[in-house]
């Protein structure tokens, strides 16, 4: 990676402030249902306890709006935190003003605070100078291991950056360096396949992958739009009615650039989107005008397995169906099926289709899962991020 990371500078003794992304799903008891970005950053925590940092940690947690509200407060963050470094983790009740400030200055060599959630002031979201600078003085080095917020130019992911020497932690190292290995020199051949709901969330994506890969596999509810353009029926499937002359213009850039663009060629179709509903899998140009199409069928399956275990390379975002219904989840599983016997670099892009690989027990036969939903597309889409601009080139 071409930007400088906490390996590469002085920590010992140093009073740290760590852009970390804890914002995890806490359900009505206040109990966290989902803890894997905190256990993304123990990496760097551990790294800076080590190396006698003085470590100051701090994240949003959902959109609070600007304010105080204790439905997301970061307080269970801290609890959790501490079970998984076995050590005390301290907690200031705001994360500027003097409880803050005390606490800061009054942390010992390998000692850890979490502040409290940056989003109950709306001067985080604005990136207002005076905040970032008032964060920035608890600290005399900032370090961004919140790659799941890198795209944001928020005060603490962005704006602290001009007040403070700035590097990288350990997770943000890791995700842009597989994610842009992956893009920039990628073993071949390099397959990606996208699903989830909307065409016009992964214009983006589409259009930089096509550049890049040498097949893309399109299933989801995204696909219907492709199959309509290729003046097939979709009945009452997901259309984006606005988005078939682009999905023309698409498959017509991919075969100019020999791109393998494949689309199902059969599809579970159900009356409603209902486990108890009636449903039945019929090949793609026989579909019925009043059914809808909510999953791959097993044909496409085939089709986008063996892509994917001969890929060298082989990055996957979004659901192949309506995964949440159970038996509307058999395409994804078997995609999640292809990418673990990959024996290639296998990347998943973040959002909906971590949660399914995690459902279904694939997680620890993958390369790489990232941390990030929105800011893996946006890393997708060849966007610079701007929590990963600000910091110090090598
Ligand atoms: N055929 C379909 N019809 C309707 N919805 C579908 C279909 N296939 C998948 N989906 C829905 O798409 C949703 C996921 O889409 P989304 O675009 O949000 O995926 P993602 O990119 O993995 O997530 P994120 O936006 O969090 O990164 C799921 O809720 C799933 O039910
Ligand atoms: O969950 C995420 O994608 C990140 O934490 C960013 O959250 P945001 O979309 O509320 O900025």
């Amino acid at each position: 990676m071409s930007k400088k990371t906490i390996k590469d500078i002085e920590v010992t003794d140093k009073r740290v402030f760590v852009r970390v992304d804890f914002n995890v799903p806490i359900d009505e008891n206040g109990d966290i249902t989902d803890d894997t970005r905190i256990r993304a950053a123990l990496p760097t925590i551990n790294y800076l306890i080590d190396s006698r940092a003085k470590v100051i940690l701090a994240s949003h947690l959902g959109r609070p709006k600007g304010e105080f509200n204790l439905k997301y407060s970061l307080k269970p963050v801290a609890v959790r935190l501490s079970e998984l470094l076995g050590k005390e983790v301290k907690f200031a009740e705001d994360c500027i003003g003097d409880d803050a400030r005390q606490k800061a200055l009054a942390l010992r060599d390998g000692e850890v605070l979490l502040l409290e959630n940056l989003r109950f002031h709306k001067e985080e979201e604005k990136n207002d100078s005076g905040f970032a600078k008032e964060l920035a003085s608890l600290a005399e080095i900032y370090v961004n291991d919140a790659f799941g917020t890198a795209h944001r130019a928020h005060a603490s992911t962005a704006g602290i950056a001009a007040y403070l020497p700035a590097v990288a932690g350990l997770l943000m190292e890791k995700e842009i360096s597989v994610m842009g290995q992956a893009l920039e020199n990628p073993e071949r051949p390099f397959v990606a396949i996208l699903g989830g709901a909307k065409v016009s969330d992964k214009i983006g994506v589409i259009r930089n992958l096509i550049t890049k890969v040498d097949s893309l596999l399109i299933g989801g509810g995204m696909a219907y739009t492709f199959i309509k353009a290729q003046g097939f029926e979709v009945g009452k499937s997901l259309l984006e009615a606005d988005k078939i002359d682009l999905a023309k213009e698409l498959l017509q850039e991919a075969d100019e650039r020999n791109v393998k663009f494949l689309l199902p060629l059969d599809t579970v179709i159900a009356k409603e989107l209902s486990a108890d509903t009636k449903y039945e899998t019929v090949n793609i140009e026989e579909m019925p005008k009043d059914m809808i199409g909510v999953d791959i069928g097993p044909k496409t399956v085939e089709l986008f397995s063996k892509e994917i275990v001969n890929a060298k390379t082989a990055i996957w975002n979004g659901p192949m169906g309506v995964f949440e219904i159970k038996p509307f989840a058999t395409g994804t599983r078997r995609i999640a099926e292809a990418m673990a016997e990959c024996r290639g670099t296998t990347i998943i892009g973040g959002g909906d289709s971590v949660a399914a690989i995690e459902q279904m027990g694939f997680s620890d036969r993958m390369t790489h899962i990232s941390t990030g939903g929105g800011a893996s597309l946006e890393f997708l889409e060849g966007k610079e991020l701007p929590g990963v601009s600000v910091l110090m080139d090598k």
